[in-house]
């Protein structure tokens, strides 16, 4: 009903969100952001390295100055909001031969070469037990799964075996998910932000095309602010639970009245807080990058957001 009305209002599109508000889009505005993207030099020079977007530049660029990630060292990398993928792309490139990576999204999508995913919900208790799973020695990844051969496709094999362990120990929540620490993440990076609801493209029968949505910002700064803010808190206990002593962090966040609250949560977990806005983003967005390194041991995560 709300696509019929938003299709046959001629200058105005009408999107419903998910706090049942309405966002207006202009047309015009639709119209700059499609040049701006036509006319962007990291846009072009992203699809002639067959790069799946722009936002690859700008991991590259954090990672340029932050050294995140290692060649050849067996890196563990966790991309919270992997969708479509470039910074997964970074990631594999940047840790290549033996790095890992997991990309998580709540969105259906295919990953990029050599990068495994999941489709989840960073915010459910099991997300995490089915990353702590894929992050453990108990899991093969390389079975005798016709899916998992045809098509990279292992979801089903790591739900599989987190029933399989629930059964086994329905009497102690604590032994059924492996400790992260047998093969621990080194590093987690977080892009996320809040899906627009789909408005088309409903017809186009195939996962890569959930992306039917010319940005992902309400354009409404305070909005944008506390919805990104959810998500960074969400990004930190992941980080909190799952990553190594020592590990690093990275999270985007739409900059507001909470910047400096993120900021101090974030020392009590790790010893080196930066914010760093790299040159790939553009100056009117007002997307920022937190990055934490060397993560501190012991972290008491009721302290870290109770403070
Ligand atoms: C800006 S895009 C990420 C772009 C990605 N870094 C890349 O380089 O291609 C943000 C992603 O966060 C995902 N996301 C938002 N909330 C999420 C959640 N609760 N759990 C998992 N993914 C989420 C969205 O579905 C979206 O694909």
């Amino acid at each position: 009903m709300n696509l019929l009305l938003a299709n046959s209002v001629s200058y105005v599109n009408f999107v419903r969100c998910s706090s049942l508000q309405f966002i207006r889009l202009n047309s015009s505005g639709k119209a700059r952001w499609l040049d701006r993207q036509r006319s962007d030099s990291y846009t072009r020079e992203a699809k002639l390295q067959g790069l799946r977007s722009r936002a690859a530049f700008k991991l590259q660029q954090i990672d340029d100055k932050m050294h995140l990630f290692r060649k050849n060292a067996n890196q563990r990398v966790l991309d919270l909001g992997y969708a479509p993928g470039a910074w997964s792309q970074v990631a594999f490139d940047r840790t290549s031969p033996n790095g890992v990576i997991l990309g998580v999204d709540i969105l259906p999508c295919s990953p990029p070469r050599g990068v495994n995913s999941i489709q989840a919900n960073i915010l459910s208790k099991k997300t995490h037990e089915l990353i702590r799973l894929f992050f453990s020695k108990r899991f093969q990844l390389y079975q005798e799964d016709q899916l998992h051969m045809d098509h990279g496709y292992f979801q089903h094999m790591l739900e599989e075996g987190l029933s399989a362990l629930k059964e086994e120990n329905d009497d102690n929540e604590s032994r059924i998910v492996p400790n992260i620490d047998e093969k621990p993440i080194d590093v987690i990076i977080s892009d996320m932000y809040e899906p627009w609801p789909q408005t088309t493209g409903f017809w186009n029968n195939f996962t890569n095309s959930a992306y039917y949505r010319m940005a992902n910002t309400t354009g409404v700064a305070i909005k944008d602010h506390y919805m990104s803010m959810d998500l960074c808190d969400a990004a930190l206990i992941a980080a909190i639970d799952l990553l190594k002593p020592g590990g690093s962090f990275t999270c985007k966040l739409y900059t507001g009245k909470e910047d400096k609250l993120l900021e101090n949560r974030m020392k009590q977990v790790f010893k080196d807080v930066h914010r760093f806005k790299p040159s790939a983003s553009r100056n009117e967005s007002k997307e920022i990058y937190f990055v934490g390194l060397n993560k501190r041991k012991n972290v008491d995560k009721v302290k870290v957001f109770v403070e």
